[in-house]
């Protein structure tokens, strides 16, 4: 049996505790397997009015009957929402220290996180781009050899660079990581989803793929030799492609995950089609980890606007990726 699933609510101010809350309220319709938050008792009560029942581990959540199990990470200030504080941050940053401590140990079945701000984060003296980084380290995985896997029910994709500015792309672009990234989205598949001989499609960077060197030429040096090696190790990556014709209904049936070349090419065509839905599955981890698509989202945080369904769809994921896992 999985253990219950660890979900971190994000940065207080946030719309992670409530759209938490709402998952909690409909996890039946929803379909959720069981799951306790970690996060600030205040600042959901301000934005959820349902019940809440604090927890100190998680195999108590059955004592907790109707009320959303938490274990409670203590502030000492109420955080309003839509207005970030450093409090807030180092909140965030705490539940995600605990949940990612409990789901290492095995007494969480797997770790969903809320939206953190990553500027917040920075103020207080975080170092690293994101927390998918932050979770590498804390298991002992070298951030190389993390990946980031975009999930909607017609797509997934992998950005081979994630938060780099958009200048910096091309020299961060080698062979290696072109290669590393592609085993982990194999390997990923396979793990997580139970996909026996998974189909990569791999996006050029340039106009038309580089228009056979005349636009660029990152796709003869650089994209081909990695595909070249993958498919030397036996993984059915294939490309380089024009990013633009990819993400079509026809062609998205050709492949299980899309190899991009930077974060907006893997994340655009992910959030048109699935904004609502989209998860966010750190591969090349011991432990599963998701999160939803979207961020923080302050300008509307506290108004009871935020859709839940992305963090629903995270929670579910999660657990189905442990399951999968499991059954290996
Ligand atoms: N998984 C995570 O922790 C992520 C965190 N971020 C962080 O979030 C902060 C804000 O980033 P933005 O680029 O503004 O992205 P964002 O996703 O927070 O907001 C973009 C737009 O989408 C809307 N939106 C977002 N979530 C929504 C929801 N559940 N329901 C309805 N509308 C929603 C927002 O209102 C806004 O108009 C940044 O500090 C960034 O670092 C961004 C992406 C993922
Ligand atoms: N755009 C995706 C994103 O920002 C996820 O970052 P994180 O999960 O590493 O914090």
């Amino acid at each position: 049996m999985i253990q219950p699933i660890a979900v971190t609510l994000g940065d207080p101010a946030g719309v992670g505790p409530e759209i938490i809350g709402r998952c909690w309220e409909q996890r039946e319709a929803l379909g959720l397997p069981r799951f306790f938050g970690v996060g600030n008792r205040d600042s959901l009560a301000g934005v959820w009015k349902g019940p809440v029942c604090q927890i100190e581990h998680p195999d108590d959540v059955h004592t907790c009957g109707d009320a959303l199990p938490l274990i409670e990470v203590a502030d000492s200030e109420i955080v309003e929402p839509g207005k970030p504080t450093l409090i807030g941050a180092r909140c965030a940053l705490d539940a995600l220290e605990i949940a990612t401590g409990l789901t290492r140990s095995g007494a969480a079945g797997a770790l969903a996180t809320g939206p953190v701000s990553k500027a917040q984060l920075q103020a207080i003296g975080f170092t690293h781009p994101g927390q998918t980084e932050f979770i590498g380290e804390r298991c002992g995985v070298f951030a190389a050899n993390l990946a980031m896997m975009l999930v909607g029910p017609t797509l997934r994709t992998v950005p081979v660079t994630i938060h780099v500015a958009l200048a910096d792309v091309p020299q961060r672009l080698t062979t290696d990581l072109i290669v590393s990234r592609g085993r982990a989205a194999a390997k990923g598949l396979t793990r997580n989803f139970g996909i026996k001989n998974p189909r990569i499609a791999v996006a050029g960077l340039n106009p038309h793929a580089g228009e056979s060197g005349l636009l660029g030429r990152e796709e003869i040096d650089v994209i081909a030799p990695a595909i070249a090696e993958l498919q030397a190790e036996g993984i059915d990556a294939f490309g380089p492609f024009s990013a633009d014709a990819m993400f079509h209904e026809q062609a998205r049936k050709t492949y299980d995950a899309a190899l991009c070349m930077y974060h907006d090419q893997a994340l655009v065509p992910l959030k048109t089609l699935h904004f609502d839905e989209g998860v966010n599955l750190t591969l090349g981890l011991p432990i599963v980890r998701t999160a939803p698509d979207h961020g923080t989202a302050f300008n509307i945080a506290g108004k009871g606007i935020a859709s839940h369904h992305a963090m629903a769809a995270a929670i579910r994921t999660a657990y189905e990726c442990a399951a999968h896992r499991a059954i290996d």
